[in-house]
């Protein structure tokens, strides 16, 4: 039995722009399963439907059509179920102003019915690196401290399946680290993972699958190390001074000065360096490098620039 499971599921939003009644299509009949013990990568730009997806797992919105399900719980039908089976870790911060950190875990636990908790809380605790912090009002916490509680409080009922919603977006190295190192090990001792990130460099080190989500459409799936076997091998990399030829330019990353331009082979790198050296420009401090996920990344997005699915005025 899949631990989540994505069946056609659509999502249609009132537009924002269009006439009175009509819908866009924020999630365009995505089919997904993860299995038990996966850690799962799901990638894609702003307004992808990643948090779509994750609001509607977690029963927060209802999808249009399609079914979902966790470790066999339908989302919807057996709610309660299915939301004791997961631990969501959500990406705004919102949390109690009035309650301490372990105030703030013990109710968390309640909603739950789990009396009694302590051992575990101070486990997490101890874990994300909060013990300090246990009585500390929640508002007096930082940014990332308050993260750390919202990790706290989406595992405090043990859950089999973890979700991440963008958890590392804006905090620093240590608590990225920390997190990364227990959610690790939890996956280690069976728990699903499935992770949002903007931080292609995190889901290449953490995730052994990977889903590329593109307006609402299921763009890539693949296991990570497939998905960077199958990407061009080297990128060539170097800096000029003026623009790219435009046929160049069509291929090529560009970053301020810094061009980077995916290659095959050795050929193919030979034959950018002559048309940059025919344009009359210098390629300086020119380096090749491996592919990583972020150059897979950019690649399936571009394939795949101009899906955009509105559906008319509905009834
Ligand atoms: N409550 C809502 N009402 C109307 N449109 C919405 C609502 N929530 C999301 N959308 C739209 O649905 C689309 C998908 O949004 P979603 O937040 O799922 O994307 P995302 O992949 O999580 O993006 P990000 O990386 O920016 O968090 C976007 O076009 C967004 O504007």
């Amino acid at each position: 039995m899949p631990a989540i499971s994505f069946q056609s599921v659509s999502k249609a939003y009132p537009s924002p722009r269009g006439p009175q009644g009509s819908t866009f299509l924020a999630l365009d009949q995505v089919s997904l399963n993860i299995e038990e013990g996966e850690f799962f990568g799901l990638l894609g730009p702003n307004g992808a439907g990643k948090t779509t997806m994750i609001s509607i797992l977690a029963g927060l919105t209802r999808a249009t059509g399609g079914s979902v399900s966790v470790l066999g719980s339908d989302v919807q039908k057996d709610f309660a179920q299915a939301r004791r089976k997961l631990g969501v870790v959500p990406q705004e911060l919102v949390f109690d102003p009035f309650f301490n950190v372990r105030e703030a875990l013990r109710i968390q636990s309640g909603y739950f019915g789990i009396k009694n908790n302590d051992a575990w809380i101070d486990e997490l605790l101890e874990s994300l690196g909060l013990t300090d912090k246990a009585n500390a009002n929640m508002r007096a916490l930082s940014g990332g401290m308050k993260r750390r509680v919202l990790v706290a409080q989406a595992l405090v009922h043990k859950p089999p399946v973890i979700v991440l919603d963008e958890p590392t977006a804006g905090v620093d190295v240590e608590l990225r680290q920390t997190l990364w190192h227990f959610v690790a090990k939890l996956n280690k001792q069976g728990s699903t993972v499935l992770l949002t990130t903007h931080y292609l460099e995190e889901a290449e080190a953490l995730c052994g699958r990977i889903a590329m989500l593109k307006t609402g459409r299921i763009v890539a799936l693949d296991k990570t190390s497939d998905l960077l076997k199958n990407a061009s091998s080297n990128v060539l990399r170097f800096k000029i001074d003026s623009e790219l030829p435009a046929h160049l330019l069509g291929k090529a990353r560009v970053t301020g000065r810094v061009v980077q331009l995916p290659a095959h082979d050795a050929l193919e790198i030979e034959q950018y360096l002559t048309a940059v050296r025919e344009a009359g420009l210098v390629a300086q401090d020119v380096e090749i490098r491996k592919a990583d996920l972020e150059d897979v990344f950019l690649d399936v997005m571009t394939q795949n620039k101009d899906s955009v699915h509105s559906v008319g005025a509905t009834a």
